[in-house]
């Protein structure tokens, strides 16, 4: 509890995380990054590795939708994301104590960020989730529909489609009402590159990418960073751990269409 900062001012979260590796669930029960709670174990094979493997099904089909209408040749977005090659994919479950009455905004349970990797699913049930679109200044409640997932655009996608698409900028806040009175849970799978890619707009593999970047000044895609650069810059200046000042908050930034949001 506590470990993350949700704004320049260094105030804690108040989320418990429970993170598993899609490496170490595909390589069970050999384990590639850590170790776990004997819970998690005991259900690795009937309940993790499925909903591992029907993650990665989904993102690819979402994928290969993505790399079509940005007009990059067939797989090659699905290329960036193998599930054999090591990436920072993962498997997330999210603990909030119930908070009855406290002030929505003043206190989020995780702070604005737009998420690192390439795409995001998330199963919630209790509300809490807030975005702000593109273009827009204001918060939205995202409310949780039964037998839906949400599914979240992160850096990665925004940086190869050269801004096509975005990674928009969401918190989590209290659940609205009478729901404060409950724990809140979620459960997210997020699809990240393979270690090794570079981050960059594909500028050579689709026209289309190539006319979008124009608009932008020309450093803005090249990040000069593998995925795991990337990854790792962004939670080690989130950790208080590493905190030094608000200068740790802005180099935990990443694509966030507007940093200033709270
Ligand atoms: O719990 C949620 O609804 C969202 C969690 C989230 O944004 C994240 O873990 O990156
Ligand atoms: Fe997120």
């Amino acid at each position: 509890m506590g470990g993350n900062a949700v704004d320049a001012s260094g105030l804690s979260d108040a989320s418990e995380f429970m993170n598993i590796a899609k490496d170490d669930v595909l390589a069970f029960p050999q384990m590639i990054h850590r170790d776990y709670p004997p819970t998690v174990i005991a259900a690795m094979t009937s309940v993790v590795k499925p909903f591992v493997c029907k993650s990665l099904e989904i993102n690819n089909t979402v994928l290969r939708v993505f790399s079509h209408r940005l007009g990059l040749p067939e797989g090659s977005l699905e290329a960036l994301h193998t599930r054999d090659q090591q990436s920072g994919s993962e498997a997330r479950l999210i603990r909030v104590p119930a908070m009855p009455g406290k002030a929505l905004a003043d206190r989020p349970t995780i702070g604005a960020h737009s998420d690192f990797g390439s795409l995001s699913f998330l199963h919630n049930i209790l509300g809490g989730l807030q975005v702000i679109l593109p273009g827009e200044t204001e918060w939205k409640y995202v409310k949780p529909i039964p037998a839906h997932t949400i599914c979240n655009v992160g850096d990665a996608l925004s940086i190869f489609s050269g801004g096509i698409l975005k990674s928009a900028v969401h918190r989590v806040v209290p659940p609205p009402g009478a729901q404060a009175e409950h724990e809140r849970w979620s459960l997210v799978f997020f699809t990240r590159l393979n270690n090794t890619q570079v981050l960059h707009a594909l500028v050579k593999d689709s026209p289309i990418i190539a006319e979008a970047v124009k608009q932008y000044p020309e450093e803005k895609f090249n990040t000069g960073s593998t995925a795991a650069e990337w990854f790792s810059r962004r939670v080690k200046y989130r950790r208080l751990s590493n905190r030094v000042g608000p200068e740790s908050w802005a180099a935990s930034r990443g694509m966030e269409h507007d940093p200033g949001a709270k």
